[in-house]
């Protein structure tokens, strides 16, 4: 495996993957992996011969300096678990590296990344597309990989691509789940032991509404009833958001549930906020 920390570093190494005549698979990080982000590396192998992860705490993502100086890092770890899943080549860029002084370009789905959870988080998109661009020009993949548990940023990335011709095939991820059905997340460290166990709170209202949604006439406001209900029973959370959304386009729906739709939830525990999402068909 090799451990680039340069663009010119990365690009070479790259180059002589390409030059074995292998596609190349890109899964990005911010690190503190865990097997929501090896599910996605599989699928990377799955699907191209050589992969790449880059681990990079992208700063123009962060609202809130707090989130950014104490969101988990833990280099060594992560470096031996990429090792151990065959990884070819791993980025690792400081943030000169990737954003040289006086950068003053940004990238930005305009619609979709100022709606439901970047109202939550303003900015947070703009962050997200302007320095996954940067990374597809230095990568330069054939696939690139995303989790679904970030479904707004999927689709989001989806669109990027679409828009600017980029020749990337992009490929979602299930949601990888702890054994009591809270999603992955590397926040979930941060979480205080009571707060761990009431986060269970998000998944739970998820699978509730996937009940409600089975009832004969159910109704979008159905649905948002039973979470929100769910949600309030647990006194350590705060809904902070909840969307409920055509899958595809993420304009809201109202009424009867006659399409797929995808429901996304933030919920705060103290200082940390969760997210999860589920589609569900009518
Ligand atoms: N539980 C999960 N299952 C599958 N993919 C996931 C999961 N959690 C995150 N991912 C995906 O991994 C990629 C990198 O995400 P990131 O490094 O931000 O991890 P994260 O755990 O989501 O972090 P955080 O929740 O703190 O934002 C993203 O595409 C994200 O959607
Ligand atoms: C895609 C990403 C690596 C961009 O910083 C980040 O938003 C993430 O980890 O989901
Ligand atoms: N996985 C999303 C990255 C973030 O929360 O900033």
């Amino acid at each position: 495996m090799e451990i680039c920390r340069s663009i010119e570093q990365c690009r070479a190494a790259i180059a002589a993957l390409r030059g074995e005549g292998k596609r190349i698979g890109f899964v990005p990080t911010m690190g503190a992996l865990h097997d929501g982000h090896m599910s996605l590396i599989a699928l990377a192998r799955d699907n191209a011969e050589a992969t790449v992860v880059s681990i990079f705490v992208n700063p123009t993502q962060f609202g809130d300096a707090t989130d950014l100086e104490q969101y988990p890092r833990d280099e060594d770890r992560d470096l031996a678990l990429l090792e151990q899943a065959g990884v070819e080549v791993v980025f690792l860029p400081d943030v000169d590296t990737m954003y040289p002084p006086g950068d003053e370009t940004i990238v930005e789905t305009t619609r979709l990344a100022n709606m439901l959870h970047g109202k939550v988080r303003p900015g947070h998109f703009r962050g997200v597309t302007s320095v996954v661009n940067r990374l597809f020009n230095i990568v330069q993949p054939d696939v690139a990989v995303f989790g679904e548990k970030d479904y707004q940023q999927f689709l989001i990335i989806k669109k990027m691509v679409r828009d600017l011709h980029m020749p990337i095939r992009i490929i979602g991820g299930p949601t990888m789940r702890e054994s009591d059905g809270l999603a992955m997340s590397s926040r979930n460290r941060r979480l205080t032991p009571a707060d761990r166990v009431a986060a269970v709170v998000l998944s739970r209202a998820l699978d509730a509404a996937e009940e409600q949604a089975k009832q004969p006439n159910v109704t979008v406001d159905d649905i948002r009833d039973v979470i929100s209900d769910t949600i309030a029973a647990e006194p350590r959370a705060t809904l902070r958001g909840l969307d409920t959304v055509a899958a595809d386009t993420l304009d809201y729906l109202h009424g009867p549930l006659n399409e797929p739709m995808a429901i996304m939830i933030s919920v705060q525990f103290s200082d940390i906020l969760l997210i999860d999402q589920r589609v569900i068909q009518p």
